[in-house]
């Protein structure tokens, strides 16, 4: 299998603190890596660091053949790398359609400005992006609800719409924040198959989770941190029985085993 994603020793630190050290992991094409590992280990950090939110302070990021350390945020626009946020960003007032077009704008070739004043190739593009994002809502499940505002919608359909419009550019690679965060078992479930699913169509999605049935369900490999260092690496078979990791787990309130 090919790397997608190389992560070469990279380590934060915040002011005096250590919020991750020298980790080290990778992601195939089309493989489902799960990041897990107590409060405070360093997932989110790490995610940040591969979305372009901050660099690392050392090591270094590798996307095919490109260095993204060396790269700024807007210079993501177009690698096909997608992710979303532990806090939902969804546009209350706008509907949920539209929610999911504003996903399409980094991909277009006429840019957001153009489509503001709706020229020529921005309508174009405009009826295309209504119906591709109508095409994303029916692939998460909640294509009936497209017109209403999503500051309508319950928690669970909107960490959906958040999923839809993070699959509008069409990415290679999904960072998720949680995503399980707040759904109820029947929710968490049809998540699990949905990102089965979005696996299915290519896309490679490195998820970070605490929800442990969501993870041992959908994950191809694990990686554990704990305090900041990757402690454990593996199938979730492994993983379950790694005494590190239970130990890491210890006290926890999710538990591992
Ligand atoms: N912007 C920041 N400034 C200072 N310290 C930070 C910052 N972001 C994270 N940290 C610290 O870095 C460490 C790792 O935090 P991080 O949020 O990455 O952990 P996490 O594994 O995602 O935790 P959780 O599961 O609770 O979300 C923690 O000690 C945290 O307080």
């Amino acid at each position: 299998m090919d790397k997608l994603l190389d992560i070469r020793q990279i380590s934060k630190v915040f002011g005096g603190v250590q919020a991750v050290r020298d980790v080290k992991f990778h992601v195939n094409t089309g493989e489902i890596v799960a990041l897990i590992g107590p409060n405070g280990a360093g997932k989110s950090t790490v995610l940040n660091m591969v979305s372009g939110v901050f660099p690392p302070s050392g090591g270094e990021i590798r996307y095919r053949d490109i260095s993204l350390t060396a790269l700024k945020g807007y210079q993501y626009a177009g690698l096909g790398i997608s992710r979303t946020f532990q806090n939902l960003q969804v546009f209350d007032d706008m509907t949920v359609l539209e929610n999911v077009m504003v996903g399409f704008h980094s991909g277009t070739k006429s840019g957001l400005l153009a489509c503001g004043t709706r020229l020529g190739r921005a309508r174009i593009e405009e009826k295309g992006m209504r119906d591709q994002s109508h095409q994303l809502l029916e692939i998460v499940g909640i294509a009936e609800m497209a017109e209403q505002t999503a500051g309508s919608l319950p928690y669970g359909k909107l960490r959906l719409l958040e999923i839809a419009r993070a699959m509008a550019v069409a990415p290679k690679l999904l960072l998720l924040d949680e995503p399980a965060a707040g759904l109820n078992h029947t929710e968490t479930a049809d998540l699990s198959r949905l990102f089965k699913q979005i696996q299915s169509g290519g896309t490679a999605i490195l998820l970070v989770e605490h929800d442990m049935d969501m993870v041992m369900n959908v994950a191809d490999r694990i990686v554990v941190l704990d305090q900041g260092e990757k402690i454990a690496e593996g199938t979730p078979d492994e993983i379950q029985q790694n005494p590190k990791v239970i130990a890491a787990y210890l006290g926890q309130e999710e538990a591992v085993v």
